[in-house]
Parts: C-alpha cells; structure tokens; sequence
C-alpha cells in the first residue's frame, strides 16, 4: 500500500472543505467525492464550495471531483471520511469496490447510530479494514478556522504508529501542527462525549448559567469522560492533552460548535425536534448521547452528565429540573 498515495476526501460538507484546503496546501492535486452533481458542478464554476465556507477559494484544476463512491474509492489510495456520523452508513452502503486495500482516514466525530459502533471499528467489522490501516483525526479544530488560516493542532492516531507518522506531513503547514498517538480507541469515544458536553453546556448557557459555572461543569465533565475512557479502553493517557480536553473546551465554548447552540436552543425553551429543524445542520451529540447511554449499560460507569442529558433528549423529562439536580452533583 502506498501512503499516503492518492488522497481523496469524501463528503462535501464545512470539514471535508477545510481538509481538502489542508492537503492542497501539502498535495499536488486530490481526489473529492461528493453527493450531489449539482454541488460539483457549481463548485467547477465558481471555484469554491457552494455550500460550506464558500468564502475559501480552490483551484478546481488540481481536484478530481466524484459523486460515484466506487469511482473514487478505484481511484484512491487514501480516503479521508468527513461525513456526519449519522450519514456514514448510507454512503457506504454504495460501495462494492473493496476498501481492505486502502488506508482509511476517519474525521468524523461521532459513533454509527443503531450500531453503537465507532467509526474505526466499522470499517474493520463491516469493511474488513485491517486496524493498522485505518487512522482517526481529532483535536480541538473548527472548520471556519482553518478557512481563516487561524493556528491550529490536530492528532492522528492509528494503532500503526509508523502508519500515522507516514501520512502526517499531508496535514503540515503555517497554520497547523500536528501529533501521533496509538490511542484510537480513546480518542474517538472523547470526540463522542465531547459533543454530549457541549450539549449540557449549551442547555445551561441558554439559562443563563454564567461562566463561573461552565468552569466547573468543564472540570467535572473531564473526570466524567475520563472515568468513562479509562473503563471502555484502559490505556495510558492523559486527558488534559488537547485531542481530549482541548476538543472538549473549544466544542462547549466555541460560539461555531453546532453541539452548543443545540443545546443552547434547549436551554431556551425549544423542544428537541423544533431545535433539530432550526439547526439545519447535525448536532452528533443528539446521536451521541443514546449510544453512549446504551454502551454504559454494559460498563456501569458513574456518569450523571451523559444520563442527565440522555433524561432530557430521550425521556422528555425538564432541562430546569433536570440541571439543576445536576449541579448538586458537581464539586
Ligand atoms: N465542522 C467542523 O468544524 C468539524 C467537523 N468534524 C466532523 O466532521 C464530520 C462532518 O461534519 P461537517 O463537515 O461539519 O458537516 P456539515 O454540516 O458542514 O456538512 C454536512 C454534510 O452532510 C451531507 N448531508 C446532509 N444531509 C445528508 C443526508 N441526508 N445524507 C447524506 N449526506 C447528507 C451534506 O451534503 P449536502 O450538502 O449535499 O446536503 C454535507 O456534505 C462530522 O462528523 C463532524 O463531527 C470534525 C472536526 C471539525
Ligand atoms: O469537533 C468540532 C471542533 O473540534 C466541531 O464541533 P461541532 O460539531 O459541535 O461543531
């Protein structure tokens, strides 16, 4: 296998723009699959994504577009998944050409709903992916940021180090750095909860809670997740690095996480299906929280915040009451 080799990004949406302006900024040219044929054909004419971070400019000669994921997935090497969680399954549903051969990049900060299953251990269950090819990409970085070239750090882990390591010079440049880790496991269900925190962070901003709260929230919502991550995956780690508290900071505070303006929506009063359809856009968290609720049946981890939310998205029960009981748990 060649690595990285041929790089194709696959989705269309803010984060796959900004990882195709990453590795164009390190690639002579990359491969992009997207869903729609009019999206692609409005991007060739324009020069930008017509939908998401349009203000960044492309030079739509070193892209290969693709709405055909066999096409693609034929003519690609690497394949960096940026496609909202929930949305995976439905792609790769389409692809007969096999995957087992290529190195799989996951971007994606979330779990396949209905499957309770990460993303990395999809591709390997249902792709026969073995796990040293596939990598995953988190740490505390907005799309809109990358689009203002503002400094940022992600991680790569792949439980290949070598394999990390081989393909990390693609996301190198002024304005961001990179780190190789082997937790896989690890980083992935923190990209998970971190969306379920920004929620309960954005129900309680929209209550006006203040930040001397959210301070504290912050503190017992790390010791929640690492409780959790120590239990599901036991491994040597330290939470306050960025790729878990950075990503869990920057989501809960961040006025662009989509996950804190979910909750903020609920904090005010709207219901989880009027919030969902003003979002216009995926909160994972959503999604997020029931997995992660029915994962714990399993481990019995003592998380009040996960349950506190899963009580509000799930079981209709009041964010009022429901918050509240949960600040008499914090210290
Ligand atoms: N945004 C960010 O800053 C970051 C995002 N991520 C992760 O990246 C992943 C993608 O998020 P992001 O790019 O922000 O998402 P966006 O909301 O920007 O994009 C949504 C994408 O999903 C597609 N889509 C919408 N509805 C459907 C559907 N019914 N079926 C199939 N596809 C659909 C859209 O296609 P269309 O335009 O054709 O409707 C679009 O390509 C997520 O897992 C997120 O957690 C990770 C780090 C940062
Ligand atoms: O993961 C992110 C930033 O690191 C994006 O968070 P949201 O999905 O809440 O926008």
């Amino acid at each position: 296998m060649k690595l990285p080799g041929k790089i194709a990004i696959m989705g269309g949406g803010s984060w796959a723009t900004a990882l195709a302006k990453i590795v164009l900024s390190t690639q002579d040219s990359i491969n992009w699959y997207m869903r729609r044929q009019d999206q692609v054909d409005d991007f060739i004419k324009t020069g930008h994504n017509p939908s998401y971070l349009s203000a960044v400019k492309f030079d739509t000669d070193k892209i290969n577009f693709y709405t055909d994921i066999n096409e693609v997935v034929k003519d690609s090497d690497t394949l960096i998944f940026a496609t909202p969680s929930p949305f995976l399954k439905q792609h790769l549903m389409k692809v007969t050409t096999p995957l087992n051969d290529k190195f799989i990049i996951s971007a994606i900060k979330g779990i396949v709903p209905d499957e309770n299953m990460l993303i990395a251990d999809y591709f390997t269950e249902y792709y026969n992916v073995p796990t040293e090819n596939i990598a995953v990409i988190g740490g505390p970085c907005h799309a809109e940021e990358i689009a203002l070239e503002r400094l940022s750090y992600i991680t790569l882990a792949c439980s290949n180090i070598e394999n990390a390591r081989a393909v990390a010079h693609v996301f190198q440049n002024p304005y961001l750095n990179n780190y190789c880790c082997k937790d896989v496991r690890g980083i992935e269900y923190a990209s998970v909860l971190k969306n379920v925190y920004a929620i309960v962070a954005g129900i309680c901003h929209g209550m006006k809670y203040g930040d001397n709260f959210l301070a504290v929230f912050i503190c017992n919502a790390i010791e929640e997740m690492r409780n959790f991550l120590n239990s599901v995956h036991s491994l040597e780690r330290d939470v306050t690095d960025s790729v878990y508290l950075g990503d869990l900071l920057v989501t809960a505070y961040s006025r662009f996480s989509r996950n804190r303006t979910f909750g903020t929506m609920i904090g005010k009063g709207y219901s989880v299906k009027i919030a969902q359809l003003e979002m216009e856009m995926i909160a994972e968290g959503y999604y997020g929280t029931k997995c992660i609720h029915e994962i714990n049946e399993k481990y019995k981890v003592n998380m009040p915040i996960l349950d506190a939310l899963y009580d509000i998205l799930y079981e209709r029960k009041s964010p009022t009451t429901v918050i509240r009981q949960l600040t008499e748990t914090f210290k």
